[in-house]
């Protein structure tokens, strides 16, 4: 597990690096912005340093605050003070220089010395000055905040976003040990909510809750991809900047990782960098940081590029002292620089390992909706109660997506497909898995665009233009899977024949897939709505190529000469790659190409896909090829996948045995093949009851099966191993269900187990990690094994 653990890491820091150098020949060296005035009038409310409550003068404040510039400011970071036009530049002037001359003598740069004293010793015109700057930022933030864009980069075209947020399940800790599994296996693993969990309110995160909590500095925020994150930090600011919650933070600074991304060349100061990134306080000075308590987030740090050392770095103490970013932001985690101030830190889980525990005051888990959060989800975003009651009572009836709205942007795509769909004269029927949520989602945005644009076909035709674009989608979706990116530069569009005109042109199409993220410094970054959806747009493009037979492309990815002949050998050697995946990426992707492997979803991609010559014969060859997979030397974890797989096909039988398999009395007369073992592991993994026991030696079945249960272990009290053989890679599951927090796992018996060296070390290493839960280790005869352990 460790060693994966390493692997992966070294992988990510390869793949950090090849970005790198991908990124060095795009990011301008001069940054530009665009700015945008704002004409509003500050809000008469604030909070001074360290929370006083600040009186303003709102005449003055009209006349002098700078304007709300967003972040599409457009003017050169190095002439940051001309962001303004001349009006205001002459109003900035008299700002500054009243500023200078209130400025204690010797105080122009800054030192932490530069103390809260000097806010005593400020000024009356001085400390409305300040005051005026809080609420600019204030309104700044209220602006980016409250409207959402789900999908959709028009400004201000969004939802507000007081509208449809929705209370997330947050809870303080997490739910499992740092992992790189893929994140819709993450999602099922979690969809079991436990009540041991403390729950904690958005709001609440930096608050001291009880006696025994120590001041709380730096929080980090686990999440899987489209948890719900970035909505959270985006709650909290609005918040802030409305005036509701947190008044004790003087300012709220959110700082997106994938936008610090754009300058991790450059160096800065955090004072100059907080220019760059919020316009607003460009007359803050040096002291003032050292004096307000400040809040800084740092959301998605997953999505940053620079790799963050927290054992060897330069250390700064000073906000005027430049250095490159990573160096900043390793400097203010551990409180070098800006002690006081306090750090928020979003990222999904296979990224949190970067910050060392000992920095962290608490970790909190952003784990999606519970099940009356969804219908409040629901019941919020549409008005209409009848729909929102039926399309709730749908989502309940399908195991699948009920899971799935665990998460809110799955809640997004199915809101988005059901709504159409329930709207619709011919409905047809429900999506039911994911390859069916996910096609109808497709077209209803093919739709949208139609009927944004016009055009003679039916709405829900795809005109040759539109084939062409989604398969360059596709393309690049598929290209950049395999080396785990997930966000583009144009010049990755264009290498797949993609003009970036035309992806805003197809607005219709492109926003609610495709998105432009960021036009910081004139650089735009692109990326796919959720992973997911370039899972899904990947799939197509290899299923597309499959049909076309474009032997180039699939061999390339199978590193495979021989010629794939049929249907079915191209889904077995996909499913085999996907299995040898260390990570796990490209499971989805491999459930989605059995998925399109049927007529039907083909169909409802509207002639995207050639309609492939799926018989019933072939489609029953696939399904047997799923049934008898040889995984002897893949983790049970990931075998699971293999069910998903049939699951897509709609094959139901496997899993109507399982079930009936649990309700028999005769449980050990019935002998089991992998494939079930895979679904019993799948099942029991997910229930709601957690098991007494699993004695793996109980099943009728064969060692491969034995294995293919381990999965079940997270979910018992008592497990014994007899006689059964457990490879390193079984032990890796065992060792993560051991470590899974909270565990039930409280007794372990192996006997006569083979255990082969890396194995034992592996068991020894998890069972003096401090996670582990495990109260008796326990063997029934004296087994080498076990004293080795
Ligand atoms: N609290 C919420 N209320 C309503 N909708 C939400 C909420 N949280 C998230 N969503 C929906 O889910 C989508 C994804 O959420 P968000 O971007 O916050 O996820 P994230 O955890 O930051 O994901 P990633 O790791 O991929 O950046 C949002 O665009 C929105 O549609």
């Amino acid at each position: 597990f460790l060693l994966n653990r390493l692997d992966s890491h070294l992988k990510m820091s390869e793949c950090v690096m090849e970005e790198e150098e991908r990124a060095k020949s795009v990011v301008p060296s001069c940054v530009s912005m665009k700015s945008d005035m704002s004409k509003e009038r500050p809000l008469n409310s604030g909070i001074g340093p360290q929370g006083s409550p600040l009186k303003m003068d709102e005449d003055r404040a009209e006349s002098t605050v700078p304007s709300c510039v967003s972040l599409k400011s457009d003017q050169s970071k190095y002439r940051l003070i001309d962001f303004r036009s001349s009006e205001e530049i002459e109003r900035g002037e008299h700002i500054l220089s009243n500023w200078d001359q209130s400025a204690p003598p010797g105080e122009s740069s800054c030192s932490q010395s530069g103390s809260r004293s000097g806010d005593a010793e400020m000024k009356p015109k001085q400390r409305s000055d300040l005051q005026e700057v809080i609420e600019g930022h204030k309104m700044s933030l209220k602006r980016r905040c409250e409207h959402v864009t789900e999908g959709t980069h028009e400004a201000g075209s969004g939802t507000l976003l007081n509208k449809i947020y929705t209370e997330l399940y947050i809870t303080e800790g997490q739910s499992e040990e740092v992992d790189t599994q893929h994140e819709v296996r993450q999602l099922e693993r979690t969809s079991k909510k436990n009540i041991q969990d403390t729950p904690i309110k958005c709001q609440d995160i930096f608050k001291v809750l009880s006696e025994q909590q120590r001041h709380i500095r730096v929080v980090l925020t686990n999440g899987v991809a489209g948890v719900g994150k970035t909505f959270s930090v985006q709650k909290f600011s609005l918040d802030w900047a409305e005036g509701l919650e947190n008044q004790d933070i003087s300012l709220v600074l959110p700082l997106s990782c994938r936008e610090l991304n754009l300058i991790r060349h450059e160096q800065h100061s955090l004072l100059s960098l907080l220019h760059v990134f919020h316009p607003t306080l460009q007359k803050i000075r040096a002291e003032d940081l050292t004096v307000w308590k400040l809040l800084f987030i740092f959301d998605g740090l997953d999505e940053s590029r620079f790799s963050l050392d927290f054992n060897k770095h330069q250390v700064i103490s000073d906000v005027t002292q430049v250095s490159s970013v990573d160096v900043l932001l390793v400097n203010l985690i551990q409180g070098n620089l800006l002690p006081s101030a306090l750090i928020w830190i979003t990222s999904r889980p296979a990224a949190a390992y970067q910050i060392p525990p000992s920095c962290v005051d608490r970790i909190t888990e952003v784990r999606g909706f519970t099940d009356s959060q969804k219908e409040e989800y629901f019941r919020r975003r549409f008005g209409d109660e009848d729909l929102s009651k039926r399309i709730i009572s749908h989502i309940k009836a399908s195991r699948s997506l009920h899971i799935m709205c665990l998460i809110p942007v799955f809640c997004w795509i199915t809101a988005i497909v059901l709504e159409d769909m329930m709207t619709r004269d011919q409905r047809g029927e429900l999506p039911k898995t994911l390859t069916d949520l996910y096609s109808h989602f497709l077209r209803v945005q093919i739709k949208r665009k139609k009927q944004k644009y016009g055009g003679k076909q039916r709405p829900e035709e795809l005109t040759k233009a539109d084939k062409k674009l989604l398969l360059k989608l596709g393309r690049l979706a598929f290209e950049h899977l395999e080396k785990g990116n997930i966000m583009f530069y144009s010049e990755d569009l264009e290498r797949c024949g993609l003009d970036v005109s035309e992806v805003s042109v197809y607005s219709g199409v492109c926003t609610e897939i495709f998105k432009r993220k960021s036009v910081i410094f004139q650089k735009s970054v692109y990326c796919f709505v959720h992973l997911s959806i370039q899972e899904f747009l990947a799939a197509v493009y290899m299923f597309h190529r499959d049909t076309r037979k474009d032997t180039a492309v699939i061999y390339q990815f199978l590193k495979y000469s021989k010629s794939v002949t049929s249907l079915d050998d191209f889904l077995r050697r996909e499913l085999m790659k996907s299995l040898k995946s260390e990570n796990g990426h490209l499971d989805l992707f491999v459930r989605f190409l059995h998925g399109l492997s049927l007529e039907s979803n083909q169909r409802i991609l509207g002639g995207l896909l050639d309609q492939r010559n799926s018989r019933p014969k072939t489609i029953q060859k696939v399904l047997n090829n799923l049934k008898e997979v040889n995984s002897d030397a893949i983790s049970p974890d990931r075998s699971i996948n293999i069910f998903h797989c049939l699951m897509e096909m709609k094959d139901q039988s496997v899993h109507q045995e399982i079930q009936e398999f649990l309700k028999s009395e005769k449980k050990s007369e019935k002998r089991l093949s992998e494939i079930h073992c895979s679904a019993l592991a799948y099942l029991l993994q997910m229930s709601e009851e957690v098991l007494d026991e699993l004695d793996l030696h109980q099943y009728i079945t064969s060692d491969e099966g034995r294995r293919r249960l381990i999965p079940a272990v997270r979910n018992c009290r008592k497990v014994v191993l007899s006689d059964c053989w457990l490879s390193e890679i079984s032990c890796d599951s065992l060792a993560s269900a051991l470590r899974s927090n909270p565990s039930h796992l409280r007794v372990l018996e192996l006997t006569e187990t083979k255990l082969q060296d890396p194995a034992v070390k592996l068991l020894r290493g998890v069972l003096q990690d401090p996670l582990c839960e495990l109260e008796t280790l326990r063997s029934v005869r004296d087994d080498p094994v076990l004293s080795q352990v």
